[in-house]
């Protein structure tokens, strides 16, 4: 089936609606294309049933009325997630207790069919929602959920008759929301099981080690979109790091094993055209003993001058080619060395910083523009703070470069368990950090930053057993409606240097 070309498999998928007698309708052919092809349907989008939805959908409010108008435009797209923001957003927007308060009837309920109509609707709407979360691996479960969504809708349908359908249907909900919990832990189980055979294939790389580290923390529960985000980021890193490892020493182990190879074959050679040599000689220097005339020497010190140009040709021949190898071998070790060079800079273009783990430049970059699209479509404020070592360089020159890098390590590992899952910390530069900090206000980041401060005087910098104080200036900005997020930094760095020209270990907002 697998092999037929598209052209094969829409005839074939033609003859079975003809054979079935189905109407030619787009979805019936659609559905034995797929049925002929042997692949998967696409996740069906109720484009339909969604755009009612929004149409009766109030907007009581402007934040409402923002809301729906990005819903439209994502169901336009036919786009999950952004429906899901919009609705969650529309939701945060709501004025009373319920939202859907202007599809209640007019008259505070006199109808009651009107009231058991409107609330089968809202029960639809609700397996409807709760339906991808239950995934599709239970085929029998997804044909209950289309004939109970049918049932619902009815027209006339009364409580009584709708009570027993949906009693079932709960039972084998509970069930498929249970094997979707139990995919989910073994999922992570294989997850953590993937992550530790990457850790002990590469356990004498300290990058790896850091990733790995993290990694396994970023997939420990409570999980949500953004940390599985991170995993995601921070996998493909190690994945291309490893493969690119793995290359470089396949590559040289190869070209070491030929050079050993040729190597013994020419020791070998040479050994062997010197004792054969040395034979020859030995049976020459008999003959010249035994000889008693000048005509029987002769041919024997032609046989022996023979013999020495063969044997000196043979050394040349072979000094040649081990000049040759040795070149060789100079190469490969400078191939060795450019494919170093080469790493370190794959490195740096990673999303995370070599020394610390945290996102470098780049990944604060991935990571600014994914929340600020996320703040603008939510209508959440989003904060960035940038955050400058105190009196690095002193620390650096009482107490080495080396303490210095651990300092520096000692700061991102309290500010990590400081700051929240949702929040991001990145390397800006030298000993200068940034945070990104979504659905916070001013107030909120500075509270936060300070009471990273404060962890930082009770969690001291060891440096073997003496305890160094790390302090830290900071500027925090709001990012504006309209502003864009490089002035927000810009305003965050002046913030800083305020900080530290008004005394240091401070955190000012911009
Ligand atoms: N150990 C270590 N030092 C670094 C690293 N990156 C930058 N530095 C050092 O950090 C020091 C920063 O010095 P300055 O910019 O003068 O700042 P400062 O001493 O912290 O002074 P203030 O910012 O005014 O408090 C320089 O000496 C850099 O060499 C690093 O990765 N490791």
């Amino acid at each position: 089936m697998l092999d037929r070309s598209p052209s094969e498999i829409a005839r074939e998928a033609f003859k079975r609606l003809a054979e079935k007698r189905l109407p030619p309708t787009p979805e019936n052919y659609q559905t034995l294309y797929h049925e002929v092809a042997g692949t998967l349907p696409p996740a069906h989008f109720p484009f339909e049933s969604l755009r009612q939805i929004a149409a009766a959908m109030p907007a009581r409010n402007p934040g409402q009325e923002k809301q729906l108008g990005l819903l439209e435009s994502a169901i336009g797209q036919r786009s999950w997630d952004k429906v899901e923001a919009a609705l969650v957003a529309y939701g945060g927007f709501a004025v009373g207790p319920s939202s859907f308060a202007a599809l209640e009837p007019a008259s505070g309920g006199a109808d009651p069919d009107a009231t058991t109509a409107l609330v089968l609707e809202q029960v639809a709407r609700l397996i409807e929602c709760a339906q991808p979360a239950l995934g599709k691996e239970d085929a029998r479960f997804a044909e209950q959920t289309v004939d109970v969504l049918q049932l619902l809708r009815r027209p006339q349908l009364q409580l009584r008759d709708a009570r027993s359908v949906l009693g079932n249907y709960a039972l084998r909900l509970s069930f498929a929301a249970e094997d979707q919990a139990e995919i989910r832990n073994g999922l992570l189980n294989l997850l953590n099981l993937v992550f530790e055979n990457i850790g002990e294939l590469c356990m004498d790389d300290r990058w790896m080690r850091g990733q790995i580290d993290a990694l396994r923390s970023a997939a420990t529960p409570p999980l949500n979109l953004r940390r599985l985000d991170d995993v995601e980021r921070r996998l493909k890193d190690v994945i291309f790091k490893q493969t690119e490892a793995k290359g470089r020493a396949y590559e040289a182990q190869l070209q070491m094993r030929q050079l050993l190879a040729t190597f013994v074959d020419r020791l070998s050679l040479m050994t062997e055209t010197s004792s054969t040599y040395h034979a020859k000689i030995e049976q020459c220097a008999r003959q010249i003993e035994q000889a008693t005339t000048l005509e029987e020497l002769g041919p024997v010190l032609q046989e022996a001058i023979s013999a020495t140009r063969a044997m000196a040709r043979d050394t040349v021949h072979s000094r040649d080619e081990l000049q040759a190898m040795r070149a060789k071998t100079q190469e490969a070790e400078a191939q060795i060395v450019q494919l170093h060079v080469e790493l370190d800079r794959v490195s740096a273009l990673a999303r995370h910083d070599a020394l610390t783990g945290v996102l470098n430049r780049r990944g604060l970059d991935e990571t600014l523009q994914r929340e600020v699209a996320s703040a603008r479509r939510k209508s959440q404020a989003l904060c960035v703070s940038l955050l400058d070592v105190d009196n690095f360089k002193r620390l650096n020159d009482q107490l080495g470069h080396d303490a210095g890098d651990k300092a520096l390590l000692h700061l991102t590992e309290v500010a990590r368990m400081a700051i929240r899952p949702q929040d991001s910390l990145a390397r800006y530069g030298g000993e200068e950090f940034v945070i990104v900090l979504p659905d916070t206000v001013l107030a909120d980041a500075i509270a936060i930053l300070t009471r990273l401060q404060r962890e930082l005087t009770t969690r001291y910098f060891l440096n073997g057993k003496d305890k160094v104080l790390i302090t830290f200036s900071a500027g925090v900005a709001q990012l504006g409606e309209e502003e864009a997020m490089a002035d927000a930094l810009k305003r965050a760095d002046a913030a800083m240097y305020l900080a530290k020209r008004t005394g240091k270990n401070r955190v000012l907002g911009g």
